[in-house]
């Protein structure tokens, strides 16, 4: 389980992460979102027993991340947001030093990530491209089969085609029970991985739920276009529905399930040259989230 008790931790400059507080329960799968400079790294370095807290407490299977860093390394992957490697290594050279400093050899679990994520690990990291850097931090993460996975940012700089392997590879831990938090900005990744959703703006965490309760927040909407755009727009707004102008000649009615009927009658009563059902997509409300900081 992993634990952010009312932690709160600032830069000199007055930024940072404010009364964070959430769980991410054993064998469950939380993702951290929140728009650039929000928070979402400090909150992982603060886990990740790098940086102090000003106040609150943070822990990973009960042992405190700041006085437990060492014990916790053992049961712990992370990938950073931004991997900076030990650029004169060879990728193997780095993979077998990470085995011997957490004193775990899994030649086989390696080999299979290594060949799952297509990475030739020979050659001076520095020559690595981003993409190549990024599966390493990814085989370096998962190659001692931890229980607990911290990613940050886990498949910025991977193609299209290599974000999915990582998806699926992420699916196939969480049927292994393992417990996961995973800051992203791909809303898809997290959609189809997430059981719980955590977004972060301006250090305050602006909300907190599982997916399928946000799933049943998504609006429908209806896109009218309506022959007299004034004549429309009244009949809309006189009968009290939530309607906006999605374009000069088009309107937005925002209909909840018991309506359908009601808004249809209304839009009987005008003539309407086309009429479109548009659904919300989890995309959409995130993007609510992130510029009205959730309500
Ligand atoms: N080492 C640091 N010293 C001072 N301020 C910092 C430091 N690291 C981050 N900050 C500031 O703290 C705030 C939170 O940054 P953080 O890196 O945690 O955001 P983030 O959510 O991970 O952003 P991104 O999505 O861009 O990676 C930002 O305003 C950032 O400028």
């Amino acid at each position: 389980m992993i634990k952010v008790e009312d932690l709160t931790l600032t830069y000199p400059s007055g930024k940072g992460i404010f009364n964070v507080d959430f769980t991410v329960k054993t064998g469950g799968i939380t993702g951290y979102l929140g728009p650039n400079g929000s928070g979402k790294t400090t909150t992982i370095r603060a886990l990740m027993g790098f940086m102090r807290p000003d106040s609150g407490i943070c822990s990973i299977n009960g042992m405190d991340c700041r006085t437990k860093a060492t014990q916790i390394q053992n049961i712990l992957g992370y990938i950073p947001g931004e991997i900076s490697f030990f650029d004169q290594m060879e990728g193997d050279e780095f993979l077998n030093f990470m085995s011997d400093m957490r004193r775990t050899k899994n030649e086989r679990r390696k080999n299979d990530l290594i060949e799952l994520l297509d990475l030739n690990p020979k050659g001076k990291i520095k020559k690595f491209s981003k993409g190549m850097k990024q599966k390493l931090g990814i085989v370096a993460a998962f190659m001692h089969d931890p229980e607990i996975l911290v990613l940050d940012e886990p498949t910025s700089g991977l193609d299209p085609l290599m974000q999915n392997v990582f998806i699926d590879l992420v699916m196939e831990e969480k049927k292994r029970g393992k417990t996961i938090l995973m800051s992203s900005h791909m809303f898809e990744e997290v959609e189809r991985t997430c059981d719980d959703i955590i977004i972060i703006k301006e250090g305050k965490i602006v909300t907190e739920s599982d997916v399928g309760a946000l799933k049943k927040a998504l609006r429908k909407s209806y896109l009218i276009r309506p022959k007299n755009m004034d004549v429309g727009w009244d009949i809309m707004q006189n009968k009290g529905f939530e309607a906006t102008k999605f374009a000069p000649d088009i309107i937005e009615a925002y209909i909840g399930g018991d309506d359908v009927d009601r808004f249809i009658k209304a839009v009987a009563g005008f003539e309407v040259e086309s009429l479109d059902v548009r659904h919300q997509s989890l995309e959409d409300l995130f993007l609510e989230f992130y510029s009205k900081g959730g309500n």
